[in-house]
This record gives structure tokens, sequence and C-alpha cells, in this order.
């Protein structure tokens, strides 16, 4: 039977050969993303999260199993999958409209039309007016919001997220976690997002993944309810059931860190 997932990664093992020889970083992952669904990944250092991700972007192919993209194998990166990721990669040297486009340079379709789509996405991120601008002249937070109009400009329908907000000011970040929900919402966009905030996994998704190590693998998944998920992440963290949630995601990393050793969630 097809998987009709956005997201599928089926029995997925990878092993990372160096030379110190060989370790298995992740081990048997079974993981399906809906189309629309917000995953989270939480884990402690060194779980897998990254190669997860990796993986999923079709960086290298995994050692054994598949990774899905609407039932289809990932044969390697795809304009079907975006990335966002802790540092903004802007080029220093380009106007913030340019630094936009560019990854429509890269797949070769910048046109009037698709630049058309830059200025909106500008707009629509709060970024109106500062198209002429350079990186340097704007703030971390905005050029992190320039960094996801260059990642929506391309459409991509799976949007992966390693740390975006993590080197942000506490009220930047969280304005920003509320951007993106906002923005991916709107569109019924599926995303995954490494973390290693509780609150924020807690705040911004449906689902959140507990990994544990040695070698990575999904210790528990906890579903978020429904009225923390239908808020946006500001007004989910002032509801009652949030506190429960975040307790018992800290319950399972504190005996991930017991049980293995974990380093910091
Ligand atoms: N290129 C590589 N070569 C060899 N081993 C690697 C490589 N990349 C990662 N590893 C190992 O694979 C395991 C998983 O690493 P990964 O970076 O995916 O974990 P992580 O959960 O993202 O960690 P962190 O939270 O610290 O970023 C670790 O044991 C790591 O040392």
């Amino acid at each position: 039977m097809k998987d009709t997932s956005a997201l599928a990664l089926q029995r997925l093992s990878h092993v990372y050969v160096g030379d110190k020889g060989a370790s298995l970083a992740v081990e048997d992952i079974d993981l399906s993303v809906a189309k629309g669904e917000f995953v989270s990944l939480v884990g402690p250092s060194g779980c897998g999260k990254t190669t997860l991700l990796s993986l999923m972007a079709g960086l290298f192919p995994p050692t054994a199993g598949k990774v899905l993209l609407g039932g289809e194998p990932v044969k390697g990166p795809t304009p079907k999958v975006g990335y966002m990721l802790q540092q903004d990669y802007l080029f220093p040297w380009r106007s913030i409209r340019d630094n936009a486009a560019i990854g429509l340079e890269i797949q070769g379709s910048k046109s009037k039309a698709s630049m058309k789509r830059v200025d909106e996405w500008l707009k629509e991120l709060g970024l109106e007016g500062l198209g002429g601008r350079f990186p340097h002249e704007l703030s971390g937070g905005m050029r992190q919001r320039v960094a996801l109009a260059r990642t929506m400009v391309t459409e991509p329908e799976v949007l992966l997220l390693d740390e975006p907000f993590s080197a942000l000011d506490l009220h930047i970040k969280m304005q920003l976690e509320d951007v993106v929900v906002e923005t991916l919402r709107k569109l019924g966009k599926t995303a995954v997002l490494v973390t290693h905030d509780l609150s924020e996994a807690a705040a911004m998704s449906d689902r959140v993944i507990v990994l544990g190590k040695n070698p990575g693998h999904i210790r528990k998944e906890i579903k978020v309810p429904d009225e923390i998920k239908s808020a946006d992440p500001i007004t989910a963290r002032k509801l009652p059931g949030f506190q429960v949630l975040f307790e018992e995601l800290w319950a399972e990393l504190n005996a991930v860190d017991r049980k293995e050793g974990g380093g910091d969630a």
C-alpha cells in the first residue's frame, strides 16, 4: 500500500564510517509525519537529531531503511524540502531582496513573477521596505525572518528546522516561533523541528518525539493536547495544561539522562 504521509522514515538506520571505524548513529527509526503536521525531535546531545534531519533532506543516503516524501523515496536534495538552520547564512554583499531570492536562483526559477513572490514574502514576514538593505543593517531576529522568506519563496512542501531560534534573545525567539507556526498553518505545510528547548517544542508542535541514544532511537512519542496545539505558541505557554505537558517532557528527558548518561537536553 502506498504511504500517504507527507514524510515517512521506515526502519531507518545510519552508520557513520570514519578514521576511527564505524559508529551506529541511529537505529531502526519509524516515523510518519502527516501533511500539515508539526513534529519536534528532542533528546540528549548525540542522539541523532541532526542525522535524522540530514537524511530527511536527502543530504546523504541512509545505511538501511527508507525516507519517503509524499510516498516517493528521497534520492537526494529536492526543492520539495526546505531547510532553516541556527545560522541564517545570508550573504553580506547581497541585499535582503537578493538574499531572499537565492533559492530561486539556485533552482533556476528566478523570474519577474517569482521576484514578486519574494516581495510578498518580505512583506508577509514584516520586512516590507527593507529589501534594499544589507544583512549587517538588520537584527538577528530580522535576519532569521529573511532566512524564512528565502525558504518559503521556493514553496517547499516540508520544512526542516534545525534549532533556527536558538541564537536569538528570548522575546525575539518567541515572536519568531509565532510567525513560523502561523505561516506554516496558513499554508498547511509540514514541519520537523529539532530543538533543545522543551518549551519551544511543546508550544509549537502537534507531536513531540523524544529520542534516546547509543544508538539513537525513538523512546517516546508525546501528543500535544488539542487546546495547546490550536493556540499560537505565546498563548499556548499560558494555558493550564502547558505546565503538565512540559513536566511530562522534562521527566522523559531526565529518564533518558539517567538511563543513558545523556548530556544536555
Ligand atoms: N560526520 C560524522 N561522522 C562520524 N560520526 C558522526 C558524524 N556526525 C554525527 N556523528 C555521530 O552520530 C551521532 C549522532 O550525531 P548527531 O549530530 O546527529 O546528534 P544530535 O542529536 O544532533 O546532537 P546535538 O544535539 O549535539 O546536535 C553522534 O554520536 C555523533 O558523534
